[in-house]
């Protein structure tokens, strides 16, 4: 039986022809109305209320040998409470009634209580498909086998009285003159009270030929049979009559499996009831504990239910938000085409997320990260909607912070080497389209680090605001002036004639040239610059600014204070570093290159966290060069990969070696290009590598700047997943200084964050920098990631990192870059320290 069954209700399938007489009607009249109607039942009024009902079984309560029929009124044959059930009562539930009662007609009321027809077992098999239920039940012993065979010549009063006597339904007649069965049945009785001819043979109301049908078909057989020829019974027979299966029969069948399904069907509701009732338990008690604030609305807002967390993150109590609409949350920050997409969305898709923000009942406004989940329940027509969410205002405003800092450089307020870059494109664009002239300046000031070493760092801050105050203050509208780091200085110019810039060069030479007041001291100063102009002097950005850092060094070489426009010749000076290039080559093969180890120590127990692994090239007659270097150039020249393979192969080895030598200091960190990430197979040469050199992945953790995903996201992505899944520690190096949009550090697998060393070099007195060490160590808690500081070389700094829960530094302070052998011996010192 389908499971819909158990849903339907009577309403769905019951007859309105209800027909009724009153309660002095003769019985022979009501009869005959019933056989004009074409029922098997009739409902007795009186005073317009029904007080009983005579069917077709109740013919045989009536003693026709003592009874005059015609003067028979039905109030004295009928049944009588009548029993009755609502049109909204489900089906199941009426077949109980039907079972419970021993009955076969149900007088039907509506809501308000007024009879509107009849339900009856008939109903409930024609209406209930089940068709397909009665195919797969053999007749078997479901028939009435005690057949009671009378002679062609009984009298109907004897047979009735035979009826009675058994209760039988129908009764079979044997006709010996043509050997022929007939059969009487109760709707044949039924039909004689009209006639009164009791006396006449019992022959003349049989119907013949019988009906069989065999005891091996199937109830829907039988089912079909009484249906085609419009009987409601069939004689069962194999080679001879075994009994007679009535359509009572089959609904007695059906009643039973009916009740014995519906009793399953409770059982199962009873646990599934119990089930869902720890269900609810368990999910009370979560919602309870979380630490996302929770919020249940109705379909119309008002608010039924929130969980503690919700009392912690608003303010608000239970009591005070019970009844209320969520829009006492509202900052009001929020348009109304906001709150329109928003319930768009949730009617498109039952959900929506989103940042929002609210306010709390301090008046504090907050921003939370919301997730609203319609829920529809499937067995009520009810919709409810839950708010859940959490506060992100301290990591928004981190975000924020870092993301305003990724534009401007803290010190002087200028645009930084980013935005300039960003300007520079877009200006050339325009250039290329109008056909305009545009200029790059590089401004360097000269001997600035002799300032900066004798008067000192805040001095030489000083300095550079002071600078940066006074070239603003003659710069022409649209310029744009940024700092690129240190004392460097670059300006995007309009220029519609030479003449013009040469004088406007001069005039910053002049700005600058002014003595300046810092502290108690006079300070003179002097700056170099260099120019390349556009179209002449390049055609892209790289080029341009190439250009008119050589022009700034030849303004150095020949005497400061000047400027120099780029001429082709300056480029001998980019010779230099093409010769560097061609030695680099072939440096690998010569075995130049070193690695020195630079300790991390943890900020909790001072022992050493890792190790950084960093490139030195001994080049043999320029002597040690930086990475800082020669790595630009290796990436020019399509060498990277081979050099990063390099370090990773003799990192493998080191780490097989501190496994024989029982060396315990955590991971081993080396640097990988961002060509290299891109290139896309560095997951498999880690994994290669690992594998040869027998070491775990746990140990191995690979450094990579932001500049990795500023292009070529997706592939990036990919390849960090790939490490990820080794097993390899992934840091995130520099941070802070590059990529601004801070949603890629979600989306990409990265355990630590490494702060760079520019904002540790100004900490604990410099302000903006203070507030961005803080904020990505906040982000970085927040986002679960750990965090290192490079560049610490002042017990000041290690101190205000400790005060500022960072895990681990790295830096001078601790130990600077060394060879391999000091490393050991690092160590072993350490060791016998703890
Ligand atoms: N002022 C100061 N500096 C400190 C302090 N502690 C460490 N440093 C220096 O800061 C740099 C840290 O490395 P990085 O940010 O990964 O920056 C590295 C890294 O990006 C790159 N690099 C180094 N080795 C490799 C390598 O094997 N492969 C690749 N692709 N790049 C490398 O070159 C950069 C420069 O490396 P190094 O010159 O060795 O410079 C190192 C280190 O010597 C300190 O307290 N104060």
């Amino acid at each position: 039986m389908s499971q819909t069954r158990h849903y339907q209700k009577v309403c769905d399938v019951f007859s309105r022809k209800l027909l009724s007489c009153t309660v002095d009607t003769p019985l022979v009249n009501a009869v005959r109305l019933m056989q004009v109607h074409e029922v098997s039942a009739i409902f007795v009024k009186q005073q317009q209320s029904i007080v009983g009902i005579w069917t077709e079984a109740d013919c045989l309560k009536i003693d026709i040998t003592k009874t005059q029929f015609t003067d028979v009124a039905i109030k004295d044959v009928m049944s009588a409470p009548v029993i009755s059930v609502s049109s909204q009562c489900l089906l199941s539930d009426a077949t109980l009634r039907f079972q419970q009662h021993a009955i076969r007609h149900l007088l039907v009321l509506d809501n308000s209580q007024q009879a509107v027809g009849v339900l009856s077992l008939s109903d409930i098999v024609h209406n209930q498909g089940l068709d397909h239920y009665l195919q797969f039940r053999p007749i078997n012993q479901q028939y009435c086998q005690q057949v009671q065979i009378v002679d062609a010549d009984t009298s109907m009063t004897d047979v009735v009285a035979l009826m009675r006597h058994h209760r039988l339904e129908s009764i079979l007649v044997y006709n010996s003159v043509i050997d022929e069965h007939g059969i009487i049945t109760q709707r044949d009785i039924v039909e004689l009270l009209l006639h009164s001819q009791w006396q006449t043979p019992c022959w003349q109301y049989a119907s013949f030929p019988l009906i069989a049908i065999n005891s091996q078909s199937s109830l829907f057989d039988a089912y079909r049979l009484m249906s085609q020829h419009h009987v409601r019974h069939l004689v069962v027979k194999d080679k001879q009559i075994k009994g007679i299966i009535s359509f009572a029969d089959l609904i007695t069948e059906i009643e039973s499996a009916y009740c014995c399904e519906l009793e399953k069907a409770i059982a199962q509701r009873d646990i599934a009831l119990q089930k869902s009732q720890r269900n609810l338990f368990l999910a009370n008690k979560i919602i309870d504990a979380s630490l996302d604030g929770v919020m249940l609305t109705r379909k119309d807002g008002t608010i039924i239910q929130v969980n503690p967390a919700f009392t912690k993150l608003t303010g608000y109590q239970e009591h005070e938000v019970v009844g209320l609409k969520p829009s006492i949350l509202s900052s009001h920050k929020h348009t109304a085409h906001f709150y329109q997409q928003m319930w768009h969305a949730i009617a498109q898709q039952g959900v929506w997320q989103g940042e929002i923000c609210n306010r709390k009942k301090s008046g504090e406004a907050f921003f939370e990260w919301l997730t609203i989940i319609e829920i529809k329940d499937p067995n009520y027509d009810d919709v409810l909607y839950a708010g859940i969410f959490s506060d992100i205002t301290a990591r928004k405003q981190a975000e924020e912070k870092i993301a305003q800092l990724a534009y401007f450089d803290e010190l002087t307020g200028l645009p930084n080497r980013r935005l300039f870059n960003d300007r520079l494109a877009i200006a050339l664009s325009t250039a290329k389209r109008n056909n305009d002239m545009l200029a790059v300046m590089f401004i360097d000031l000269d001997r600035f680090k002799e300032i900066n070493d004798s008067l000192g760092h805040d001095a030489g801050d000083n300095l550079l605001s002071q600078v940066a105050t006074r070239i603003q203050s003659i710069l022409p509208d649209g310029d744009t002036l940024a700092r690129l780091g240190g004392d460097e200085f670059v300006l995007l110019c309009e220029v519609s004639r030479l003449e013009i810039l040469i004088n406007f060069a001069e005039q910053i030479l002049q700005q600058v040239s002014v003595p300046l007041q810092i502290n108690e001291h006079h300070v003179a100063i002097s700056a170099s610059i260099g120019v390349a102009v556009y179209p002449d002097d390049g055609l892209d950005s790289a080029t341009l600014l190439k250009h008119a850092d050589i022009a700034m060094y030849r303004a150095k070489e020949v005497g400061r204070n000047s400027f120099q426009l780029f001429k082709p010749a300056m480029n001998a000076r980019s010779l230099e570093r093409l010769a560097m290039m061609s030695r680099l080559q072939s440096a690998i093969e010569h075995h130049e290159f070193e690695l020195y180890f630079q300790p991390k120590q943890c900020l909790q127990s001072n022992k050493i966290l890792g190790v950084e692994a960093l490139l030195r090239w001994h080049e043999p007659t320029l002597g040690v060069i930086s990475p800082a270097k020669f790595i630009p150039l290796a990436e020019e020249l399509g060498l990277i990969v081979r050099l990063d393979l390099w370090v990773l192969e003799q990192a493998c080895k080191e780490l097989a070696n501190w496994r024989t030598l029982n060396l315990d200091a955590g991971r081993l960190a080396i640097n990988i290009s961002a060509i290299h990430l891109r290139q896309g197979q560095l997951a498999s040469n880690v994994q290669r590598l690992l594998i040869h050199y027998g070491v775990s992945p746990a140990k191995l953790e690979i450094e990579l700047t932001e500049s990795c995903f500023i292009s070529h996201f997706s592939e990036a992505k990919q390849e960090l997943m790939a490490l990820k899944k080794l097993g390899v520690h992934i840091t995130l190096d520099d941070f802070g200084t590059g990529y601004s949009a801070l949603s890629y550090l979600t989306k990409l697998p990265i355990d630590t964050l490494k702060i760079d060393a520019s904002f540790i070099a100004k900490v604990p007195d410099e302000y903006g920098n203070s507030e961005i060490v803080s904020a990505i160590i906040t982000l970085a808690k927040s986002l679960n990631m750990q965090v290192v500081a490079e560049g610490v070389e002042k017990l000041e700094q290690l101190n205000y990192l400790h005060s500022l829960t960072c895990d681990t530094i790295q830096g001078y302070y601790f130990c600077r870059p060394i060879t391999r052998q000091q490393w050991y011996a690092f160590y072993q010192q350490q060791l016998e320290l703890s």
